[in-house]
């Protein structure tokens, strides 16, 4: 059987007498982004910074490619690139510069590295800036240098915290691009309290809530988690609400005004095939029908509702 890229197994860490995060499990089988969602304390920058070896774990295992971290921590560590929450930069350095010192303090082969840091800056768009001082760069070039030093090794797995935190919109959709590219053959965890961000760019969620994972699983999963889908309709000739709730399946009927409703429904495609029988069998007119999804907003509310 494969080895996923990640397994974490039962990781708890205190700091003091403080649990930062307890119990922590998760597994990510495959490349794509995972994103790992919760709000400012939720214990992110812990899981993140122990994921990638900066702090060892209180309790529980971590494996890379089959590999415990704390018994192959080297080897480990090879396969991993890491941007903190803040940006390792050595601002006195030129951007080649300091590429050539990261891809060196990660025990790359000397004759390796002319290659590999134009690779990274090429593909993190900044080879026009290779003589510049990192000083001198725009927050946004700042972040895609961070990138750049993440991935200069090639490693399989990339961990990005909070990547787009202090950015202008325009710089936050060049980097949330870049991460996309950068997933495209390697696994990318993401760390973020945007709702916002998962929604647009990753794969599956992990969430987090006061050192607990309250949720893992598709986007699509997450969506449907605590408030089911309904359905919206809108009936040219609409019988009375009552009528709308003997159909099978509807749970609770609410009116939107004029002729549109907001069901609430068990099995939304159950609803909708029933829906879609009823308005031609008694000549509602059905003008409009589609299943509404739960924000992402009304879901975290709700999950951290739950973990109180
Ligand atoms: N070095 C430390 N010493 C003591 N407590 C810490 C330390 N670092 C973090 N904590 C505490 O651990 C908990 C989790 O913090 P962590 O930074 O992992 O959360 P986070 O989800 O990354 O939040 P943020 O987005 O604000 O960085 C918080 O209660 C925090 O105060």
């Amino acid at each position: 059987m494969k080895e996923p890229i990640v397994r974490v197994e039962n990781v708890s860490h205190r700091y003091n007498v403080q649990w930062a995060i307890r119990d922590i499990n998760m597994e990510m089988p495959d490349s794509g982004i995972y994103g790992l969602l919760g709000s400012n304390g939720a214990g992110k920058s812990t899981l993140m910074n122990i994921l990638c070896g900066v702090l060892r774990q209180t309790e529980g295992n971590i494996f890379i490619k089959g590999m415990n971290t704390k018994k192959n921590s080297v080897a480990a560590k090879r396969l991993i690139g890491f941007l903190p929450q803040k940006p390792p930069l050595h601002m006195d350095l030129t951007v080649e510069e300091y590429l050539y010192h990261c891809a060196g303090i990660r025990l790359m082969p000397d004759e390796e590295i002319p290659e590999a840091v134009e690779n990274a800056m090429t593909e993190c768009g900044i080879l026009h800036f290779r003589n510049r001082l990192i000083r001198n760069l725009s927050g946004g070039y700042q972040q895609r240098v961070g990138i750049a030093q993440a991935i200069v090794h090639s490693p399989e797995l990339v961990v990005f915290d909070e990547p787009t935190n202090g950015l202008d919109p325009n710089q936050i959709l060049d980097i949330r691009n870049l991460i996309k590219k950068i997933a495209e053959n390697r696994t990318v965890i993401l760390s973020t309290h945007m709702l916002m961000e998962v929604q647009a760019i990753c794969d599956y969620i992990f969430m987090v809530e006061e050192g607990h994972m309250v949720f893992s699983g598709s986007i699509d999963e997450f969506d449907n988690y605590i408030i089911p889908n309904t359905v919206f309709v809108s009936l040219l000739d609409a019988p009375a609400p009552e009528v709308l709730l003997e159909i099978p399946g509807v749970t609770k009927v609410e009116e939107l005004g004029g002729t549109k409703f907001r069901l609430m429904a068990v099995d939304v495609n159950d609803v909708i095939d029933q829906m879609v029988a009823y308005s031609y069998k008694n000549a509602w007119r059905l003008n409009e029908i589609r299943v509404e999804k739960s924000s992402l907003n009304a879901i975290f509310a709700e999950l951290s509702k739950k973990t109180k």
